[in-house]
């Protein structure tokens, strides 16, 4: 158990960048602009452990999906899309109202969606990626996801033809994100890439940024819990679990001034751990990334979790909803018993690609508005233009940049 003193060395060094991993995946990215689908070939093979015929999955097949899922794995989808779409599009941004001064949005043109498939196939985040697309309208949207022995996973192919995805591959890992990032002879390039991944992933993504657009760094899971005396440990526990099943790299937190419930909830964790399906993968995240930190009050209490950054907030205290104004670096901010991380996971609304690694001290959850991007139009009148070219003319002036001054002045004149 930490104090807050000595948690903040120990996790300021764990989100610095694997320098060593980082060229392993550089190494990747160059093969596969050299040798395109054969690298993509090769690498299914080498970390996949699959001998693909193609890497394209046709769009019958999609359709074949959808109808032969159980029937309320189909209907779980179908809400899920539903309650994406509404949220998304009541977020959604839109042109200023014309004027001299205005902001236009259009969406991206074609965009490449990853879908996680390594270790577990991640069917909600299809729709946690592709449907705010769609609802930005975007033109054509490409999913890759990792292999598998037999073909990719039927509700993962369900959820795309839900989703109205228009093309999707069979590739994973970095080997995807550069398929996408520089097109091959078979996957298109696309202009931007969201979705989240594993360390892989996540640094193909941090790398190939610049020659392509990207979300932002959702790599492997993270949560942060709050608790406090009356909180039941036996939700935290599985909250936690919930998080640290996803990969031996996911970091779960545990913030309380309860020294008492800090233990009462560990012992919760330990016993329920080894009953669980993926206890291998739970029990080494717990074992490397598990934080617990004993805080001594309420400001305290914020300044760590803010100091964090992390991709969940989960707050489970009494007073849970006085956090909301004080908490401003989460991915995303689950408020009481109601709302468990695991709901947003699947079908609250928002999506559940955020930010991790602290790095949503700096940026967002993934939204419609990410597959939007916005110019300004600047349309002036000749009374605008006047009041405003002598102060521009200035500056150009100052900067030694005599054209600019030129080009105001010469229209200056034209209107006087
Ligand atoms: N932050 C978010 O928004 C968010 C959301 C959902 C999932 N996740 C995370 O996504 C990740 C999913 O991970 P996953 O592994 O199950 O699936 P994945 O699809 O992200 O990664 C699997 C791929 O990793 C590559 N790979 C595996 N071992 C490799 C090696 N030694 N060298 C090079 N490449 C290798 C393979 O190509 C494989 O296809 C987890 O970390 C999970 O926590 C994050
Ligand atoms: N918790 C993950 C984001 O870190 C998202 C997810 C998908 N499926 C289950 N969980
Ligand atoms: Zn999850």
């Amino acid at each position: 158990m930490y104090t807050f003193d000595s948690f903040k060395e120990v996790i300021a060094s764990s989100n610095k960048t694997d320098w060593d991993k980082l060229k392993q995946v550089m190494t990747i990215i160059q093969t596969v602009q050299e040798s395109k689908d054969q690298a993509l070939y090769d690498y299914s093979e080498t970390f996949d452990n699959v001998k693909l015929d193609t890497l394209e999955v046709m769009q019958t097949d999609l359709e074949s999906a959808y109808h032969d899922i159980e029937d309320d794995l189909r209907a779980a989808l179908e809400l899920a899309y539903k309650n994406i779409w509404d949220y998304q599009q009541s977020i959604k941004i839109s042109d200023g109202e014309a004027s001299e001064l205005y902001q236009k949005v259009h969406p991206l043109n074609r965009v490449g969606v990853y879908v996680p498939g390594g270790t577990a196939p991640l069917v909600s985040t299809v729709l946690m990626t592709a449907v705010l697309a769609k609802v930005a309208g975007v033109s054509e949207i490409v999913v890759t996801t990792p292999p598998q022995q037999n073909g990719v996973n039927q509700a993962i192919l369900a959820a795309c033809h839900i989703a109205k995805v228009d093309r999707v591959f069979q590739v994973g890992g970095a080997q995807a994100i550069a398929a996408l990032a520089y097109g091959t002879e078979t996957v298109p390039a696309v202009d931007k890439i969201a979705g989240p991944g594993n360390q892989y992933v996540a640094l193909a993504k941090k790398m190939v940024y610049g020659d392509v657009g990207i979300d932002s760094i959702a790599g492997p899971s993270e949560i942060v819990i709050v608790a406090d005396d009356t909180t039941r440990a036996d939700f935290v526990a599985y909250d936690l679990l919930a998080q640290a099943e996803h990969d031996v790299l996911a970091r779960t937190f545990l913030i309380s001034e309860s020294k008492e419930k800090i233990e009462e909830i560990q012992r919760k964790v330990n016993e329920l751990a080894g009953e669980q399906p993926r206890a291998a993968i739970i029990k080494t995240s717990l074992r490397d990334h598990h934080y617990s930190v004993h805080t001594v009050d309420k400001a305290e209490t914020i300044d760590c979790v803010n100091f964090i950054a992390g991709e969940h907030v989960s707050i489970q205290t009494k007073d849970a909803s006085s956090y909301i104004d004080q908490i401003n670096t989460a991915g995303a901010l689950f408020i009481g018993d109601c709302s468990p991380e695991a709901i947003g996971d699947y079908i609250a609304g928002p999506s559940h690609v955020l930010p991790t690694g602290g790095t949503a001290r700096f940026s967002s959850g993934l939204t419609v508005n990410d597959f939007l991007r916005t110019n300004s139009i600047i349309a002036l009148k000749k009374e605008s233009f006047k009041n405003m070219a002598p102060g521009g003319m200035r500056l150009a002036l100052e900067e030694s940049l005599q054209a600019h001054h030129d080009s105001l002045a010469c229209r200056m004149e034209e209107n006087k």
